[in-house]
């Protein structure tokens, strides 16, 4: 079977490819081998808790820091050998990418139109296209510096997207936006993707994660502990856990109180209506059947059952607290 992580397997023409990567600050092991595979069309998350790597992996794909170890190849073309090809064929937008004062809107992404060589009316149509993309033509004329924050993302992405790029690397890209403003770039870096761009991103809003990326990779302490599509990553790493509703009348204080001593039956209980609880079993602990048994010998009637998956801030969240916890 194809894999994402293993070093062996490849895809046919992946747009990523990282072999063994490695990348020390000193004596601290920042990134620590690290094997991954992207195969065009995906949008790729790359998870982890703070300071697990994402940025350093993100900086040698951009070929702004070298890596101690290991190789990487950004569509065709390894990113040591051929900077500048890597270059010409992915975009990186930092978090938080400065913007001149002194500059519109527009003034600032023709300079860089000009930068990749167009001038006059193609210049000025690319421009107006990337604007047009990120939902900023109305607001060309405006200083960079006075936009919000979120259109400031966006006139970066424009930016980003000038010399249309295969592969977008974004550093946590959503930072600090309210929940309009994320929706709008959201919104622009779909567009991206419908248009054929491979997207790779980091973000610490897991919602967005699991609303925009079509793929994941966990990172915990500098290694790549699985990637994948996002369900196949989270079925790995993720606690199914099923929640079933109690039916008890007049009982529920009682039932509540002897239903926390149950191995496998979490502590925290959700009041579904009046006369029921709702319950979390863990699976692992205890099978339905075993459940089912001792509700029926304390007389207590189910009334709906339901699996709830994972989502993707529970795995991260579970990697932080064993990151801090070793
Ligand atoms: N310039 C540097 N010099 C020394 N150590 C660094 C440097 N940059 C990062 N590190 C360390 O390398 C490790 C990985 O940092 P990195 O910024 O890549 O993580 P991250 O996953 O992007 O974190 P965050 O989510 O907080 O942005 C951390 O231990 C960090 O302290």
């Amino acid at each position: 079977m194809i894999s994402w992580t293993d070093p062996s397997s490849s895809m046919p023409a992946d747009l990523v490819r990282i072999s063994g990567l490695g990348v020390d600050y000193g004596d601290r092991r920042a990134v620590d081998g690290v094997h991954l595979r992207i195969p065009p069309g995906e949008v790729f998350g790359l998870l982890g808790p703070n300071g697990a790597g994402k940025t350093t992996m993100f900086r040698v794909m951009a070929t702004l820091l070298p890596p101690t170890r290991g190789e990487v190849e950004l569509c065709g073309e390894n990113i040591q050998s051929k900077p500048r090809e890597v270059r010409s064929t992915i975009a990186y937008m930092p978090d938080l990418a400065p913007m001149p004062s002194d500059l519109r809107a527009v003034e600032y992404l023709r300079f860089y139109a000009e930068s990749y060589g167009l001038r006059g009316k193609e210049r000025d149509a690319r421009v107006t296209e990337c604007l047009e993309s990120v939902g900023l033509r109305e607001r060309s004329k405006d200083i960079c510096t006075k936009l919000s924050l979120g259109m400031r993302q966006r006139l970066a992405l424009a930016k980003a997207i000038l010399h249309r790029p295969r592969l977008l690397i974004l550093d946590e890209p959503a930072s600090g936006l309210d929940p309009m403003a994320r929706a709008d770039l959201k919104n622009a870096l779909r567009r991206q993707a419908d248009a054929g761009a491979t997207v790779i991103l980091s973000s610490h809003i897991m919602a967005e994660i699991q609303d925009l990326c079509t793929s994941i990779g966990l990172l915990q302490r500098g290694r790549l502990l699985d990637a994948g599509p996002i369900r196949k990553v989270l079925a790995k790493f993720g606690q199914a856990e099923t929640r079933v509703i109690v039916r008890s009348p007049g009982r529920r204080d009682e039932v509540a109180a002897w239903l926390r001593e149950v191995p496998g039956v979490s502590a925290e209980f959700r009041i579904a209506d009046e006369e029921s609880i709702e319950l979390r079993l863990d699976e692992a602990k205890l099978s339905r059947a075993a459940l089912f048994t001792a509700l029926g010998e304390a007389r207590l009637g189910v009334t709906g059952m339901h699996a709830v998956e994972t989502s993707v801030e529970e795995v991260v969240v579970r990697l932080g607290s064993q990151s801090s916890l070793s």
